[in-house]
Formats: structure tokens, sequence, C-alpha cells
């Protein structure tokens, strides 16, 4: 997979730790991602994924460390310092987050073209053909059929609402994407042909994401780099390619032998 690379970072991370009470949800993690680039965070359960991912989309404020945006204007922000209706701001419009479980991304008792449409509302789009057509385009673009768009979400499988809440993120063409186990919890087909779309979507939309899973046949899929996490702390990070085919580090080996057969 090749990544075009800007000459600028998206995000710059720097000792990010945070601590629950006593416990350790994750310590000092550094890196920088780039626009258009897919990072995987994998690790086994508890080993502090979802809370990396917290912090970082300003869902869970860290103990201590750094996490730096640049903004659509080029400026390079402190995320913790921004005001709270600037955060909500990016959150809406330069950011989405697709949850595992659909449910927590979706509105499902309104329709599925008012949950791809709101977001297209939230970014100031007032006029309702434009943001139904839109709304139906989109609806398309994740391969459920237009004649859908009056139903709520809670009369789709678990696959469509799936790919609804993608269509609900990505129609604002946001610069970066956070996923949570995006495919947890589908059957492996309908898995399959969720990922297959994610890449498409991803790669025609030159998105950033940041995407977490315990499953490393996703990360081999999606992703360009790999850091994988243990008991909190990155132990091992690189080329996806690279870090899969040739583990460094013991933890790395036994988490591709033992989850993968590659
Ligand atoms: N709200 C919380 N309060 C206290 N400890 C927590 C809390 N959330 C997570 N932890 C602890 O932080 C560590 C990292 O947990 P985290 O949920 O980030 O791991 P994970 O890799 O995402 O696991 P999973 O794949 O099961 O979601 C674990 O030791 C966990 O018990």
């Amino acid at each position: 997979m090749s990544v075009t690379l800007n000459d600028e970072p998206l995000l710059n991370v720097s000792g990010l730790t945070k601590y629950y009470g006593g416990r350790i949800g994750c310590q000092d993690v550094v890196f920088q991602l780039w626009p258009g680039e897919v990072l995987a965070i994998v690790g086994e359960s508890g080993s502090g994924k979802t809370t990396l991912l917290n912090c970082l989309s300003t869902r869970l404020p860290p103990s201590t460390g750094v996490i730096e945006y640049r903004m659509r204007d080029g400026s390079m922000r402190n995320l913790y310092q921004l005001s709270e209706a600037e955060r909500r701001f990016l959150m809406r419009t330069d950011w989405g987050f697709v949850h595992q479980h659909a449910a927590d991304g979706l509105r499902m008792t309104v329709s599925a073209g008012a949950n791809v449409g709101e977001r297209l509302m939230a970014v100031g789009d007032r006029h309702y053909g434009k943001i139904r057509a839109t709304a139906a385009d989109w609806l398309g673009r994740v391969e459920i059929s237009e004649d859908r768009i009056d139903d709520d979400p809670r009369s789709f499988s678990g696959g469509m609402r799936q790919r609804l809440q993608i269509a609900r993120n990505l129609v604002t063409k946001p610069r970066l994407v956070f996923m949570d186990e995006p495919t947890g919890g589908l059957d492996v087909s309908v898995q399959a042909r969720l990922l297959d779309l994610l890449r498409q979507l991803v790669a025609d939309m030159g998105l950033a994401v940041i995407i977490v899973t315990h499953d490393l046949a996703v990360a081999r899929l999606l992703s360009h780099r790999i850091m994988v996490m243990k008991d909190g702390l990155v132990i091992e990070s690189g080329l996806t390619d690279q870090v899969l085919d040739d583990p460094r580090e013991p933890y790395t080996q036994l988490l591709v032998s033992s989850i993968l057969q590659v």
C-alpha cells in the first residue's frame, strides 16, 4: 500500500500517559501521524488500545503528555487546550469516530437519511433537497439501497448499521477518522465485505485513520503502519508488513503466530 506523505504531520503525540488511579492505562506514547496515513493500534485485551484511542480523540483527558493537531488553517494546536466549542467543531467536521457498536455512533430512532444528513447540517448545510441527495448518494457508496433512506437503523442488519455509521462519519469529508474495532462482532463474511469497503473509501478519500483492533488481519489489510501495545506501552512499531512479517519483539512474534497464521 502506498501513502502520499505531506511534509507536515497531522498529529504529533509526545509522552502521552493515562493512569486510572494507580493503574496504568497507557504510558509514554510517542508518535506522529501523517495526512492520509492509516495507523493500526494492536494488542491483547487490556493492553491500553482503547485508552490511547480515547485520549487521542479528546474523549479522555490524559494524565500527562501533549497531543498536537494540525488544524485546517495549518496551525498546530494542543488538543487539550482547545476551547469546548473548537473541540466540538473539530469532532463534527474534521474528525470521525467509528464505534465498534454502531448503536453508539448512530441515532437509532431517526431515519438512515437523517443520520447522514445531520452531520451535513452540523457543518452548515441548510438546503433540504441537497442534504437528502447527498445522503442518498452516501447510502449508495456504502452499499445501502436508496429505498431504505427513510427507514431507521433499528430495522437494519449489523453490517448495514455499521456501513451507515461509516457514511455518517465520512459525509463531511473528515481528515482524521478514529475507529474502534469497526468489524468486531460481525460475521466473518460481513467483516470481509466491510473491510473491503473501508479500504476503498479510505484510499479514495485520502483519509488519515487511527484504528484499534485486536485482529491482525484487519491491521494487515487496512494499515500502513502498526503500533503493538502491551501493558500500556508501545513495544514495537513500524511499517505493517515489516512488523507482521518480521516481528522483532517476542511478544509480537507470539501475537502473530497465535492470533494470525500469516
Ligand atoms: N475506566 C477505567 N478505570 C480503571 N481502569 C481502567 C479503566 N479503563 C481501562 N482500565 C485499565 O487500563 C488498562 C488498559 O485498558 P484498555 O481498555 O485501554 O485496553 P484495551 O487494549 O483497549 O482492551 P480491550 O481490547 O479489551 O478493549 C487495563 O488494565 C484496564 O483494566
